[in-house]
């Protein structure tokens, strides 16, 4: 029997970090398919997230989101970008288990900057940054618990960011030391 399809990487991560720019970018460079699941979930319901949201609120929003990701994984062969809440569903968490997840880091000024618009509700109105650094302390045990490695988005064009995960998935190494340095 052949082994069942895998994705090539899965990128987690805080709105804001790069996830779906960073991963669009990495399907090219590898040549394979590019996926993200806030896409793939406008897709499949036929309106906005935003629309999802002020309709159903966040748990329809999580309802919706855990079935597109678990049926997405089932046969997926190439990058899967998530939103940055994909994380809070245990049952997404246990399907991430041994995968290449690529755990995208941000710092809280940056983060709150890179997502600023009506695209995401969550963050929408009232003190961003209060609610950016709630999510990211609930939210960074959670990323780390799925991570196979981690990638800092942080003052870093996307090419260079992809260039390191290209190098950390083709060695197999998710903590490869600083190039230059001596053994
Ligand atoms: N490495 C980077 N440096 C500067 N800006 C970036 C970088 N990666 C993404 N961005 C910008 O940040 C914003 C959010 O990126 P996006 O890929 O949508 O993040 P996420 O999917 O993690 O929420 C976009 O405007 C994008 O152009
Ligand atoms: O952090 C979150 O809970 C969310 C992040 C968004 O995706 P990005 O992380 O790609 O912005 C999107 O899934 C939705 O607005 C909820
Ligand atoms: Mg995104």
């Amino acid at each position: 029997m052949s082994d069942p399809a895998r994705p090539v990487a899965v990128l987690v991560g805080p709105p804001g970090a790069g996830k779906t720019t960073i991963g669009r970018k990495l399907a090219r460079r590898l040549d394979v398919p590019f996926r993200d699941a806030d896409h793939l979930i406008e897709d499949a319901e036929g309106r906005s997230i935003p629309d999802i949201f002020a309709t159903g609120g966040e748990p329809e929003f999580r309802r919706i989101e855990e079935r597109v990701i678990g049926e997405t994984l089932e046969s997926f062969e190439g990058v899967l970008s998530l939103g940055g809440g994909a994380v809070l569903s245990e049952a997404t968490r246990h399907r991430l288990r041994g995968l290449k997840v690529v755990h995208l880091t941000i710092g809280v000024a940056e983060g709150v900057r890179r997502s600023r618009g009506p695209g995401r509700p969550l963050l929408a109105g009232g003190d961003a940054t209060a609610r950016y650094q709630a999510l990211l302390t609930e939210r960074s045990p959670l990323y780390r618990e799925v991570a196979w490695t981690t990638v800092s988005s942080e003052r870093r064009s996307s090419g260079k960011v992809v260039a390191d995960i290209v190098d950390r998935l083709e060695s197999g190494d998710p903590h490869p030391r600083r190039r230059g340095r001596r053994p």
